[in-house]
C-alpha cells in the first residue's frame, strides 16, 4: 500500500490529489511514479481503469516549475477525446502549482489553438497530427521539452500515426524523460521504443487477467434481426446508470442511437463522422448525465474514463480480442463494479470462444429477458423515481391541488398507474430496422495483448472505494496494494439505479469552435499516403500486426 505522501511529493501536488479523492496510489502509480521522479525512461503497462493517467502526470506535473515559460512537457494520445480528458486530469493535478496546459487536436480551428498558445502553456497534450501541424507552421517549438509521454502507444501506431511520432520525437532535445504507454508490445512498439527511449525500465502490473477484474461479462445468444429489441429488453430489466453500447460501424451507431431515441431512451451516438463539435456535445451530455446512454464505434473504446458507466453492451462483437478488453474496460474503472454484455449471433460462436481464450476469461452466458421481465424492470424504476420524487415537498407541492381532485373522482391505484404508464415513456409501438450487420469473421492471430493489471481483488464499500488485496473480487488474482477513493471526491455509486452516482462534470477548457477536419483522430486519407483510418476497420491491422508475448 503506497500514499501519495510516501513519493515525496510537494504540497501543491498532495493536495491536487487529495481533492481529486486519491487517497491511495494504485498499483501501476505506486511502481511507476517513483521511477518517473527519478527521471528514468520508462514504458508502463497495466489494466483498464487503473490510473495510468496520473502515474505518469504526477511526476510531470512534479517536475514542472511554475516560473517556466516555455513548453517544457509534451503527452501524445490518440483521439481528441483523450486529448481532452488527460488535459482536463493534468490540469487538476497542476492546479495548486499554478501550471498551464492545453490540448492540441485536430477538428478545432487552428488559428484559436494559436492563439491560446500565447498564454504559455507548459504542458502541451496533443494528437500527433495536429501537433505536427504547429510544429511545421512553428507555432509550436519542441526545443526546450524535457518529458514526453506516450499514451496509448500502441493505439496511435495502429491509426498510422507512427511517422509522426518519429517525425515529433526527432525535434525533442536528447536530454529528456520518455514515459510510453501500451495496452500491447508488439514489434513495431518495441521498435519505437528502441529507438527513442534510453534504458527504459518495463513497468508492468502482473495479473492473470487481462480485463479488469471487477466486470462481470455476460453473451447473449441472439439473432441478427432480433439484436434491437433485445437490448432494449435488457435496457429495460436492468437498467444502467450510464451506459456505453458498440457498434461496429458508423452507419450502425448512427442508426442505432436514433432508433433508441424513438424508443423513448436518452441517448446519442459518437463515431469519426460527426464533426469536433458534435462529438463534443455527445461526449458533455454523456459526462453530465443529460443522456444516459453512448452509441459509439471503438473511437470510445480507449482509454476514456467516464466515472458512473455501469455497462458496456457490444452490440456487435468487436473483431479482436484486444478492441474487447479496451471496450468493457469503459466500465469497472477505479475500483468500482461494471457489467458487460455481447451479443453474439449463432456464427459468430468460434469468435467468442476466441476471445474468451485469449482474454482468459469466461464470459457467462445470459438468457435475454423475457417481455414480463423486462416490463418489471421499467416498473421498479419507475417506482424508484416516484419514490425519490415523493419525499421531496418542494417537487411535488405544486401538483397536489390537481392530485386530490383526480382522487375525488377515480381510484387512487388506478391513478398511479396511469400515472406509471406515462412515465415509463413506453414507444414499443414505433417500428424500428436496422440495417443488418454481417457476422464479425475475427481473423485468428497470435495476441498477446496485456493489460498487466492488479492481480484483482478489490471491493467496494462505505463511501469511498478499496483495493483490499486479495479479497472482494470472485475473478481476482493476488493483490498488490491498497487504493481507495474517497474524501471529498469520493465517487461512490447512490443506492437507487436511476440518476444516482457522482457525475464527473465536464469542464472540457477550450471549447473548438467548429470545422469537421479530422486530422488527428482520423487520418485523412491523402495526408502522407497512409490508409485512412475508419471506425470500422480496427480489424484489419491484425494482418499487419505481429504481437509479441511480453
Ligand atoms: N489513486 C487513485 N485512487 C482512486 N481513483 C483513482 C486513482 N488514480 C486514478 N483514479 C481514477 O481512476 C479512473 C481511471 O483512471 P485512468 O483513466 O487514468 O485509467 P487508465 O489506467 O488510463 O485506463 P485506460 O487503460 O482505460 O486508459 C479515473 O477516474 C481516475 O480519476
Ligand atoms: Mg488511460
Amino acid at each position: 500500500m503506497s500514499t501519495f505522501a510516501e513519493f515525496g511529493l510537494e504540497p501543491d501536488v498532495l493536495q491536487a490529489i487529495s481533492e481529486m479523492g486519491f487517497e491511495e496510489a494504485t498499483p501501476i502509480q505506486a511502481k511507476a511514479i517513483p521511477i518517473a521522479l527519478a527521471g528514468k525512461d520508462m514504458i508502463g503497462q497495466a489494466q483498464t481503469g487503473t490510473g495510468k493517467t496520473a502515474a505518469f502526470g504526477v511526476p510531470l506535473i512534479s517536475k514542472i516549475a511554475a516560473s517556466e515559460d516555455r513548453i517544457v512537457a509534451l503527452i501524445m494520445a490518440p483521439t481528441r477525446e483523450l486529448a481532452i480528458q488527460v488535459s482536463e486530469e493534468i490540469e487538476k493535478l497542476g492546479r495548486f502549482k499554478g501550471l498551464r496546459s492545453l490540448a492540441i487536436y485536430g477538428g478545432q480551428d487552428i488559428s484559436r489553438q494559436i492563439r491560446s498558445l500565447k498564454r504559455k502553456p507548459q504542458i502541451i497534450i496533443g494528437t500527433p497530427g495536429r501537433l505536427l501541424d504547429h510544429i511545421n507552421r512553428k507555432t509550436i517549438r519542441l526545443d526546450d521539452v524535457r518529458s514526453v509521454v506516450l499514451d496509448e502507444a500502441d493505439e496511435m501506431l495502429d491509426m498510422g500515426f507512427m511517422e509522426d511520432i518519429q517525425s515529433i520525437l526527432k525535434l525533442v532535445p536528447e536530454e529528456r524523460q520518455t514515459l510510453l504507454f501500451s495496452a500491447t508490445m508488439p514489434a513495431n512498439i518495441q521498435r519505437l521504443a528502441q529507438q527513442f527511449l534510453r534504458d527504459p525500465e518495463h513497468v508492468k502490473v502482473e495479473s492473470k487477467l487481462l480485463s479488469a477484474p471487477l466486470i462481470q461479462q455476460f453473451y447473449v445468444e441472439i439473432q441478427e434481426r432480433m439484436k434491437f429489441d433485445g437490448l432494449c429488453r435488457l435496457l429495460d430489466m436492468e437498467p444502467p446508470e450510464l451506459a456505453i453500447i458498440f457498434g461496429r460501424t458508423k452507419r450502425r451507431v448512427a442508426e442505432l442511437s436514433e432508433a433508441l431515441m424513438k424508443r423513448g431512451y436518452a441517448c446519442d451516438g459518437l463515431h469519426g463522422d460527426l464533426s469536433q463539435n458534435q462529438r463534443d456535445t455527445v461526449m458533455r451530455k454523456f459526462r453530465d448525465g443529460s443522456i444516459d446512454i453512448l452509441v459509439a464505434t471503438d473511437v470510445a473504446a480507449r482509454g476514456l474514463d467516464v466515472s458512473g458507466v455501469t455497462h458496456v453492451i457490444n452490440f456487435d462483437l468487436p473483431q479482436d480480442p484486444e478492441s474487447y478488453v479496451h471496450r468493457i474496460g469503459r466500465t469497472g474503472r477505479a475500483g468500482k463494479e461494471g457489467t458487460s454484455w455481447s451479443f453474439v449471433t449463432a456464427r459468430e460462436s468460434d469468435h467468442l470462444h476466441f476471445i474468451e481464450k485469449v482474454t482468459r476469461h469466461r464470459i457467462s452466458k445470459k438468457i435475454l429477458p423475457t417481455i414480463s421481465e423486462a416490463m418489471e424492470g421499467k416498473q421498479k424504476l419507475m417506482a424508484e423515481r416516484i419514490m425519490d420524487t415523493v419525499r421531496s415537498e418542494e417537487e411535488v407541492n405544486p401538483f397536489k391541488w390537481v392530485a386530490m381532485q383526480l382522487l375525488e373522482q377515480y381510484d387512487s391505484v388506478q391513478l398511479l398507474a396511469a400515472a406509471m404508464k406515462l412515465l415509463t415513456g413506453d414507444k414499443k409501438d414505433v417500428n424500428i430496422e436496422l440495417t443488418p450487420e454481417d457476422p464479425v469473421r475475427g481473423k485468428k492471430r497470435k495476441f498477446e495483448g496485456n493489460r498487466g493489471g492488479t492481480g484483482g481483488g478489490y471491493s467496494s464499500g462505505g463511501s469511498g472505494r478499496r483495493y483490499g488485496g486479495s479479497g472482494g473480487s470472485s475473478s481476482g488474482g493476488g493483490g498488490q496494494g491498497a487504493w481507495r477513493q474517497g474524501g471529498s471526491g469520493g465517487q461512490s455509486r447512490s443506492g437507487s439505479s436511476y440518476g444516482g452516482g457522482q457525475r464527473k462534470p465536464y469542464s472540457g477548457g477550450n471549447r473548438p469552435s467548429g470545422g469537421a477536419r479530422d486530422d488527428s483522430s482520423y487520418r485523412d486519407a491523402n495526408r502522407g499516403g497512409r490508409p485512412e483510418r475508419r471506425d470500422d476497420t480496427r480489424g484489419t491491422r491484425s494482418q499487419n500486426e505481429d504481437f509479441v508475448k511480453i
